[in-house]
């Protein structure tokens, strides 16, 4: 909860009116502020951020009128949009109610108001600002390093790791299934380091054929071999200053792994046919999907390269074992590619959902890219549905006798469904279900849906 979270903020003329409040609210609030005119308000809104505000309308000069509040509620939410206005007014009018709901206040009420009821409007103009701030830091959070869409505690342990490593020129090797981000992850050690604007190199060492490997490597000179008519500088010389991915390190052929090593060693490499040692001074970072210890016991990788790579080691887990994040990157990449290829924004069914969220992703996160860009193909419209993505619905529960149960599954599926198609926006989704936001909340909080959904 940030400082701001507790701060109510009354802008009230009547010095009577404001001291009652004052007495009413302390200790309710965490922080409470008070002023009688608009312009020490929009300072107060600068220096105290309030969630909620109390405001009355007719505020000086225009006390008898109503100008002045109106005034005040627009030039509020221009500085402060997420802030809960309740208006709390002696003008009974119907069209000043509606004028500042439109302006955006939270809520009117006309005086006297009883303070049971007081404090019940501003609890929940506090919870609800509480929940939509949560809601922002869970997404602003969703992204902790570039290109690395996580909510999951583990990964977000990793992250932390990462930034530690990025500040270091420790060599750090990344082990995990194909398609988990290892080289999402290389990319972030080298885009959070100082070194960020020197080259990033990476060479994928099962996919270039055993006789280049060294070469591409270690650069070569002039006539070395047969078809080398100019001198070539290798991969290691090109990432000079920067980083270098050694991706795939399981399957560097054994011959080439002592060379490696006493690169990694030394800091020094000789290109193949050259004489002259050349001093390298770069980030090493490895990444493989092999079991390297069982592989050194069988002898097909040598113990001390293993020991040597593996300074620091990071497990990365794969997607199945990131609870809600098949979810929430799915969404991500849903809205890239809708992008990227220039089609309308495209949404998940909730069934399609539900699939994702049940689905085991054995391909981890390249294989929610696949079936995405297949099913943006696919669709017959905007919304995507399971069998678009080639994935199974799970078979619904079987229909609940009792009739609170049945209504509370059918409120719990309109209100999965209407977060699906709106992506999650709580204002469209209200309109989707033709409730309010606040009862969206309130049932969100009742079925506890909100935390899976953020
Ligand atoms: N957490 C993530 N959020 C969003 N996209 C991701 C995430 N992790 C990986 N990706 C994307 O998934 C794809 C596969 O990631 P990456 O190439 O880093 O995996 P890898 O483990 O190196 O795979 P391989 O072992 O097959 O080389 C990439 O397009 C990458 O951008």
């Amino acid at each position: 909860m940030d400082l701001s979270a507790r701060t109510l903020l009354i802008i009230e003329d009547d010095e009577g009116l404001q001291s009652q409040f004052k007495w009413h609210f302390d200790g309710l609030a965490t922080t409470l502020v008070t002023t009688s005119t608009v312009q020490e308000a929009l300072t107060l809104v600068r220096q105290y951020q309030p969630r909620v505000i109390i405001q009355d309308l007719g505020l000086p000069p225009d006390a008898e009128g109503v100008s002045e509040g109106f005034r005040c509620i627009a030039a509020v939410l221009s500085i402060a949009p997420r802030s809960k206005i309740i208006v709390l007014t002696g003008k009974d009018e119907h069209r000043n109610a509606l004028k500042a709901i439109s302006l955006g206040a939270f809520d009117f009420y006309l005086k006297p108001l009883d303070t049971d009821r007081l404090d019940h409007v501003v609890e929940r103009a506090f919870h609800l600002a509480q929940l939509e701030w949560e809601n922002r830091q869970s997404l602003d959070a969703s992204e902790p390093l570039p290109g690395l869409i996580t909510a999951n505690p583990q990964m977000r342990n990793i992250c932390r790791m990462i930034d530690k490593i990025a500040q270091s020129k420790i060599t750090a090797t990344l082990l995990g299934e194909s398609g988990t981000g290892k080289e999402v992850l290389a990319r972030a050690i080298h885009s959070q380091s100082a070194d960020r604007d020197r080259p990033f190199v990476a060479i994928n060492c099962a996919a270039v054929p055993e006789n280049l490997i060294e070469s591409e490597l270690f650069g070569y000179e002039k006539g070395s071999f047969t078809g080398a008519s100019t001198s070539n500088i290798g991969k290691i010389e090109q990432a000079m200053g920067g980083t270098l991915f050694l991706d795939e390190i399981g399957d560097m052929p054994l011959a080439l792994q002592a060379k490696v090593l006493r690169f990694l060693q030394e800091r020094m490499i000789e290109r193949v046919g050259g004489r002259k040692e050349i001093r390298i001074d770069l980030r090493v970072v490895c990444a493989t999907n092999k079991n390297l210890q069982q592989m050194v016991q069988a002898g097909t990788f040598r113990a001390d390269l293993f020991y040597r790579i593996c300074e620091i080691v990071i497990d990365i887990p794969p997607l199945r074992e990131r609870g809600n994040d098949p979810i929430l990157i799915a969404h991500h990449i849903l809205k890239r590619y809708c992008q990227e290829v220039a089609v309308k924004p495209m949404v998940f069914s909730y069934d399609a959902l539900q699939a994702i969220g049940h689905y085991s992703w054995p391909g981890n996160i390249r294989e929610v890219e696949n079936r995405i860009k297949r099913a943006v193909v696919l669709a017959e419209n905007t919304l995507i549905q399971a069998a678009d993505l080639a994935l199974q619905a799970p078979t619904r529960k079987p229909l609940a006798i009792n009739i609170k149960e049945a209504r509370k599954n059918a409120e719990v599926e309109a209100i999965h469904s209407a977060l699906a198609l709106s992506q999650r926006n709580i204002s469209s989704a209200a309109k989707l279900l033709g409730v309010t936001r606040p009862t969206l909340y309130d049932l969100l909080k009742k079925y506890n849906l909100f935390i899976d959904h953020s």
